[in-house]
């Protein structure tokens, strides 16, 4: 039987009564399932992102939503601008009074082999994922965390063997980690966790929309290379994010989670026949003992 996993929870009703979260890109596909899950267990809920049209969807539907229980509420903000994320942290305090967690979800990229980026694009992806969520974290720790304690995850991206046609992302991704990792330590006296958790390829129609008419066929290149043969939901991301925001993760800091059905196990989000041509790469000793099958 079909499960409606977006009005239902994993964990214990009431689990995060009397919290508050801000979610950043919490108007659609990932985000947007963050905080349906945080609300569902009581929490109260900022979204922030650039669009107000996206916000107020996401708003209507939120509010209209049964298992919702907390308190919902938006405010338009773009992440590269630190006077839009200061003011989205004081947003999220003057409305609920307190900031337990901060989920940094907001962010993307737009698929280009690495020698046709320009310094603006690279400039783009990188403010937008990395400088953003540094900001997020600043204010949060010194509007509130440093005084109250408190936890951070942030959303990365399955790309520990790189991001081929993605890098700008995926060096953006990599530095989040070690964000993460240097935070997780300097913040630790102040009862302050920040763990991230890394997507592999997850269906969200906003997220794959971006694309436009490559997304189809990047989807069907993708599926099979998942050793679970299926993408994953934007519900099995918010599952993870809740528990580490949750008490049951107190002992858990600086780490990342993939949540990718094994995609990291076994290669690259993308097909490497997608990367181009290999015959120029080098050979040293006799490449003529190598048998056609070991050489294509
Ligand atoms: C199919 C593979 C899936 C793999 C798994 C990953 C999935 C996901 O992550 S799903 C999430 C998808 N959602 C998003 O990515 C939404 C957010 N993304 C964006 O807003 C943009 O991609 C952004 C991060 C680049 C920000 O855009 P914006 O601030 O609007 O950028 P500008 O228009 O100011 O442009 C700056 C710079 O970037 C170049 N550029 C932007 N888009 C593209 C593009 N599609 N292709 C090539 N270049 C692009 C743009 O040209 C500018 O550079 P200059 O022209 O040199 O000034
Ligand atoms: N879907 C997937 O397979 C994967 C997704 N991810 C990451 O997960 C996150 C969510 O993706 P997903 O839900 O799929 O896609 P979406 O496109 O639906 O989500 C991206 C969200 O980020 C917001 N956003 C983008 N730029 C900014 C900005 N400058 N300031 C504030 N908010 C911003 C967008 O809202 P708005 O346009 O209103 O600003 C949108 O709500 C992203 O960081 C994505 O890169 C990582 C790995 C895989």
């Amino acid at each position: 039987m079909a499960r409606d996993y977006g009005r239902s929870s994993a964990f214990r009703p009431g689990l995060l009564a009397g919290k508050a979260a801000l979610v950043t890109g919490g108007g659609t596909g990932i985000g947007l399932a963050i905080a349906r899950e945080l609300l569902t267990l009581g929490c109260d809920v900022s979204i922030v992102s650039r669009s107000a049209v996206k916000l107020d969807a996401a708003l209507d539907a939120l509010r209209r939503d049964g298992a919702c229980v907390g308190r919902a509420r938006a405010q338009p903000c773009n992440v590269r601008s630190e006077a839009d994320v200061r003011g989205a942290v004081a947003g999220a305090l003057e409305a609920f009074g307190r900031l337990d967690f901060l989920v940094n979800n907001g962010g993307g990229q737009f698929i280009s082999p690495a020698a046709d980026l320009s310094a603006n694009g690279f400039r783009a992806v990188v403010e937008t994922n990395l400088l953003g969520t540094f900001l997020a974290c600043r204010e949060a720790f010194t509007q509130y965390m440093r005084e109250h304690g408190g936890a951070i995850v942030n959303i990365t991206m399955v790309n520990r063997n790189g991001f081929p046609r993605m890098a700008h992302s995926g060096a953006a991704r990599a530095g989040v980690l070690n964000l993460a990792r240097s935070l997780a330590t300097e913040w630790a006296s102040s009862g302050v966790r920040i763990n991230c958790v890394a997507p592999g390829i997850v269906y969200t129609p906003s997220g794959f929309e971006n694309y436009g008419a490559m997304g189809e066929p990047f989807l069907n290149a993708v599926t099979p290379a998942v050793p679970c043969k299926r993408l994953g939901t934007a519900e099995e991301v918010a599952s993870a994010v809740v528990w580490l925001l949750s008490e049951g993760a107190a002992y858990v800091t600086g780490q990342e989670l993939s949540v990718d059905g094994g995609l990291s196990l076994v290669g690259y989000p993308f097909p490497l026949a997608d990367t181009g041509e290999h015959s120029a790469f080098p050979v040293y000793g006799d490449a003529a003992v190598l048998p056609p099958a070991a050489r294509l």
